[in-house]
C-alpha cells in the first residue's frame, strides 16, 4: 500500500524533530502503523533552512495553501504555532478533507471548540498529543487508558520552562533571566516566552486536559492564571525549611458546585514524587475513582520529545484512517452530543491551603492578632515559623501555613491582615496543594 501522505506546516524546532524521528525509525514506526509515513512536502517561511532539514527528495515552498491545496496530502501536521495563520490553515486543511496533527495547545485552548466541531462535521481527525506535556502520552492515557475512570483531579508540572527556571534558581543560585535565556536557546520557551513565565502555556494545557477529563468544552477564558515572575526566592528557601518545594502547577478538580481550572505557584510536600520533579521536566499526576492516583512523567517540551507525541498521532491516524468517523476516539473524550455543562469555578470558590509570608513589626500581640483574624474565619494553622529578628531589627517574617479554606474567605481575611498597622509589607500567599 502506497504510504501515507503528510504535508509539514512548520519546520522550526518541533517540526525538525517530526522529520529526524521519522527518518530514523522508519521502518519500525511502519511495522507499527501497518503502512509507511512519509512526509511529502513541507512549507516553511525559511525555505532554505527547510531544504537544509529535509534534504533534496521532499518539496518545500513557502506558502503552507500549497500543501492544503495538494489533493495527494493525507495528514497535515501544523506546527508554526500561534493564534494567526495556524488557525486559519487548520481550518482549511479540515475543510479540505485532511487529518490534522497539531502541537499548538494555544490554538486548541481558545479555538478548540470551533476547531473540533468543524473536524467532527467534515469527518477528519484532530490530534493534538504533543500540546498538552510534549512527548508524556497523557492525552492518550486520560483519553483511552483511564476511560474507565470518574476522574477527581489532575495536577500537573505541564511547562518545562518554568520548571527549568525554578530548579535552575534553587540548585545554581542563578539568575531568572540567564535562566530563561538558556530555557530558549534549548527550545523548551514558547515563541513568546511570557507564555511560559506568566504561566499561560500551562493554563493552556490544563484547560484542554480539563475538557478531557471532565467532557465540559476548552473554556480557557474561565481558567485562573498565576505565572512565577513574582517569586521571591526566599519563599522558596522558607518553603524547603517547612518541607515543601514551590512547583507552578496547572489543575484542574471535579468540586462540588463545578470544576477548578486554575495555574498558579504551589507548595508540594517535598516527599511527593513530583516535587522532585527537575529542569524541563513534566509530570501530571491524575486521580481516578477506580486506578487511583496515577503519574506520567517525562520530557514535556524539546525537538524529539515532542516529535514523539506528533509522531504517534500520526501512526494512530494512519491505522484508523480507513475507519469511520464513528468508530473513531472522541477529541475530548466524551462524545461530542455528551459533554457537560458543569461551570469552571470562579477563583473565590476553590477550596485549598495556603502559606502566607508578611513582613510584621517586631513586637509582642503581633502574632495573636494575625492568628486572630485567621481563627475569626475558621481558619486553622497547620504550621508556623518565625524568623528571628537580628540585632536592632525592628521587623521580621511571619510564615504561616493553614489549613484548606474558601479562597473569597482568605480574600476578606487576608485584606483584613494588610489593614493591620504591624503588617509592614503587602502579605505573600502562595495556594498549597498536598495531592494525596
Ligand atoms: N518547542 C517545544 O518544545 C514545544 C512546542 N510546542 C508547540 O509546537 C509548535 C511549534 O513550536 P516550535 O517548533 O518550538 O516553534 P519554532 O518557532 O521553532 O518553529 C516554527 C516554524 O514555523 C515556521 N513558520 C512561521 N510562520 C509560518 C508560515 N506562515 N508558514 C510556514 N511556516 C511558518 C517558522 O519559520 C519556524 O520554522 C507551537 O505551537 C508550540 O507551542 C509544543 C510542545 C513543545
Ligand atoms: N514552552 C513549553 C513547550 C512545551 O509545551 C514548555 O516550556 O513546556
Ligand atoms: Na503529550
Amino acid at each position: 500500500m502506497k504510504a501515507i501522505q503528510v504535508g509539514l506546516l512548520g519546520i522550526g524546532t518541533v517540526g525538525s524533530g517530526v522529520f529526524n524521528v521519522l527518518s530514523r525509525n522508519q521502518e519500525e514506526i511502519q511495522r507499527r502503523a501497518g503502512r509507511g509515513i512519509e512526509i511529502a512536502m513541507v512549507a516553511d517561511l525559511d525555505t532554505a533552512r527547510a531544504q537544509s532539514i529535509v534534504g533534496n527528495r521532499t518539496k518545500v515552498v513557502k506558502d503552507a495553501r500549497e500543501v492544503i491545496a495538494n489533493p495527494d496530502i493525507d495528514i497535515v501536521v501544523e506546527l508554526i504555532g500561534g493564534y494567526g495563520i495556524a488557525r486559519e490553515l487548520m481550518m482549511e486543511a479540515i475543510a479540505a478533507g485532511k487529518h490534522v496533527v497539531t502541537a499548538n495547545k494555544a490554538l486548541l485552548a481558545v479555538h478548540g471548540t470551533e476547531i473540533f466541531a468543524a473536524a467532527h462535521k467534515r469527518g477528519v481527525m484532530v490530534a493534538f498529543e504533543a500540546a498538552v506535556a510534549g512527548g508524556i502520552p497523557i492525552i492518550k492515557a486520560l483519553r483511552e487508558g483511564l476511560t474507565a475512570n470518574r476522574i477527581e483531579w489532575i495536577a500537573g508540572i505541564i511547562n518545562g520552562t518554568t520548571n527549568f527556571i525554578l530548579s535552575e534558581m534553587r540548585d545554581k543560585g542563578l539568575d531568572f533571566d540567564v535562566v530563561l535565556k538558556e530555557a530558549q536557546r534549548l527550545g523548551y520557551a514558547e515563541a513568546d516566552p511570557t507564555f511560559d513565565i506568566e504561566g499561560v502555556d500551562a493554563a493552556h494545557k490544563a484547560t484542554i486536559m480539563s475538557a478531557i477529563a471532565f467532557g465540559i468544552p476548552v473554556q480557557f477564558d474561565k481558567a485562573y492564571v498565576e505565572g512565577i515572575t513574582k517569586l521571591a526566592t526566599q519563599d522558596i528557601r522558607y518553603a524547603e525549611q517547612l518541607g515543601y518545594r514551590i512547583k507552578l502547577l496547572g489543575i484542574t478538580k471535579r468540586a462540588a458546585r463545578g470544576i477548578e481550572l486554575r495555574v498558579h505557584p504551589s507548595l508540594v510536600p517535598a516527599k511527593r514524587l513530583i516535587a522532585n520533579v527537575e529542569g524541563a521536566m513534566n509530570a501530571v499526576v491524575v486521580q481516578g475513582d477506580a486506578v487511583g492516583t496515577t503519574l506520567h512523567y517525562g520530557k514535556g517540551a524539546g525537538s524529539e520529545p515532542t516529535a514523539s507525541a506528533v509522531i504517534a498521532d500520526l501512526v494512530d491516524i494512519t491505522r484508523l484512517h480507513t475507519a469511520d468517523a464513528a468508530h473513531r476516539v472522541p477529541h475530548l473524550a466524551f462524545q461530542p452530543d455528551q459533554m457537560s455543562s458543569e461551570p469552571v469555578l470562579p477563583m473565590e470558590e476553590i477550596v485549598t491551603s495556603y502559606y502566607l509570608r508578611l513582613r510584621v513589626a517586631d513586637q509582642a500581640g503581633v502574632l495573636a492578632q494575625v492568628t486572630g483574624l485567621l481563627a475569626g474565619a475558621g481558619i486553622s494553622v497547620d504550621a508556623m515559623l518565625q524568623r528571628e529578628a537580628g540585632e536592632g531589627e525592628k521587623q521580621t517574617d511571619l510564615i504561616i501555613l493553614t489549613h484548606a479554606v474558601r479562597e473569597g474567605t482568605m480574600n476578606e481575611v487576608l485584606a483584613k491582615m494588610q489593614g493591620l498597622p504591624t503588617v509592614l509589607a503587602p502579605i505573600v500567599r502562595i495556594r498549597k496543594e498536598e495531592l494525596a
